[in-house]
Parts: C-alpha cells; structure tokens; sequence
C-alpha cells in the first residue's frame, strides 16, 4: 500500500537532528500538542495530539509514521526561510519574527478528502491512503497581501468527536474550510448543519468559511451539482470551490490562501490605514494657511 509513512521516508530523508519545538500548542482542551515540522519544500509543521514520548534521537534518521506518537520532536527547518518559495503561487515567504497568526479548521463529513486537502496544502502532493486516526495541526508559513502568515490547519477525524471537543475547535479558529464530496449528496447535506453550527458558536453568520467541492476529478459518479454547491454557498454566505485534492495543487492552495485572505481582512482594524480625503484637504490648507502668514510675518 501506498503510505504516508513510505512518502515521508522519501521526502526527508536521513540524517535529520532533532531540537526542542519553537511554537507554542494551539489553546485545545485536548493534551499539549506536539510539533513535528519538515524543511521541504515549504517550513511545516504538524502536530500530533499523542502523548507517546518522543524519539530522542540526534543527528540520526528517523523514521516517522504519519500516525506516529510523537512529542516536542522538530525536524529543523532551514537555517533561514526568508526567501523560499512556494512553488504552488511562486510566493516569498517571510521573517518568521513579523508573522500574522492564522487559524484554520477544516471540516466536513467522513471521506470528504480533509487529510488529504491538508497534507496536499503543505507538502504539494497527494497522499491516496493512509492510516490516520488522531486529529492534526499542520504548521506552516505563506505570504499573503504581502504579509507573513504564520498558518495552523487544524484537521479533525470525523470518527469519535464529541460535540463539546468540535465546539471548542470552531471557537478555536478563526476560518474554515467546509469540504463536501461531489460524489456523496449525504456530505453535501450535512454541509449546513455544520455551517449553522459555526454561525451559533462564532455568534455571527460572518464567519471567514470556504465551501469547497472535492472530488471534481470523478465526474461519473457526481452526485451534487456545480451549482448546487454554488447556491448552498451564496445561502451560506461562503466562498465557494469545486476542485480535486488528487489532481490539482494550485486550486488547493488558492482555496486556503482565499480563506487567509478572508480571516486577515476580517481581523485588520476597522480604521483605515490613511487619512481620508477630508482629513487629507484640511492639513493641506492648514500648512497653506500658516505658510502665507508667515510671509506676512
Ligand atoms: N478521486 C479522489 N479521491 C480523493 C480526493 N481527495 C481525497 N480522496 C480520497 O478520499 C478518501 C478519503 O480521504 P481523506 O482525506 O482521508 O478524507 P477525510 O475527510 O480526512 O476522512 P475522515 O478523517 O475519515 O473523515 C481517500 O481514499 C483519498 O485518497 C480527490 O480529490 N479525488
């Protein structure tokens, strides 16, 4: 079978060195986080909610699988990342000092392709299978409006999730990424529910939220229309997206990068950045003003 464990084997492989994690967990009610974070091709980190101690390993290979008991275990990034690129957008990444923290949570019924949308966001590829049972944090950096973001992607199995651990993660969020398959109408219509949910705990309908339409590469067993989903979308008050996670990288990272967008927008002040007009015309006939006394003077 084609694992995530075998891809990761070959993505990174030894020797690796392991250090303390630079970041802080995500404020979840589940235990401390653990980060595990990857060089290549962009900074990433993912984090595991296990508790197993860590592979105390330094200078060593080592062999991770993607279901793994991991804890404060980091694969050290580059020396500097100021410079890379993401070779989906061909955007720079930033100083890591200046990053504008962004919280993301996907969600959607089971199948949908969450992992797999995860995992095609920070590494660029698609993983067709594998054994995954815990919920992870992907970490990684993107530029956008020109800005540093420093990215958390939180993304739950939909097996065994108590309702009050899914509140907590909606609060915790700031956007998110609402996937259904194309190819199973039940997951289109548990689409609202989920997104009621969130309008609830998040006490606003405004809520940054993509929709996005997986599975588009299995056009005969479409079950949900094109613009089906575009109608729930505009009801729901989302972004709207149909793509396939297995066959394009780039229509995955405009998704996310539209819902950062979104989440940054809404979190920016309410004022501006510049003076307005008015404000502008007044200083200029002030200086005016005080210039042709002067002369008087
Ligand atoms: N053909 C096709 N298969 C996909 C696509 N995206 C995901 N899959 C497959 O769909 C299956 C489910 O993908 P996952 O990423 O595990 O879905 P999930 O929503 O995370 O699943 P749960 O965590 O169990 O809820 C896997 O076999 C993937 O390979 C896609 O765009 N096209």
């Amino acid at each position: 079978m084609f694992t995530f464990t075998s891809v990761l084997k070959n993505l990174f492989p030894p020797p690796l060195s392991l250090s303390s994690p630079p970041f802080s967990s995500p404020p979840l009610p589940s235990p401390p986080l653990s980060v595990l974070s990857f060089p290549l091709p962009h900074p990433l980190f993912i984090c595991s909610s296990s508790t197993t101690p860590p592979p105390s390993v330094s200078g060593r290979p080592i062999q991770l699988p993607f279901s793994c008991s991991v804890s404060s275990c980091t694969l050290q990034p580059p020396s500097s990342d100021a410079g890379s690129t993401s070779p989906a957008l061909g955007i720079r990444l930033g100083s890591r000092t200046e990053m504008v923290p962004v919280k993301l949570l996907v969600m959607g019924s089971q199948d949908t392709g969450k992992t797999a949308l995860c995992v095609r966001f920070v590494t660029g590829r698609f993983i067709g299978d594998y054994d995954r049972k815990k919920e992870m944090t992907y970490k990684c950096h993107r530029v956008c409006n020109q800005e540093s973001v420093h990215l958390e992607i939180l993304d739950r199995t939909s097996k065994e999730c108590p309702q009050a651990s899914v509140e907590s993660c909606i609060r915790w969020a700031d956007g998110f990424l609402l996937l259904y398959s194309i190819t199973q109408r039940v997951s289109f219509l548990e689409v609202e529910p989920i997104k009621k949910l969130i309008d609830h705990i998040k006490q606003s309908p405004a809520a940054p939220t993509v929709l996005i339409a997986n599975k588009a590469d299995l056009e005969t067993g479409r079950e949900v229309t094109t613009e089906e989903g575009q109608n729930l979308a505009k009801d729901l008050r989302c972004s709207f997206k149909e793509l396939s996670v297995s066959e394009t990288a780039v229509a995955v990272e405009a998704a996310v990068v539209q819902l950062t967008s979104l989440v940054m927008a809404q979190q920016r002040p309410l004022l501006p950045d510049r003076p307005s007009y008015m404000v502008t015309v007044r200083h200029a006939l002030t200086r005016k003003l005080i210039r042709s006394k002067t002369m008087q003077w």
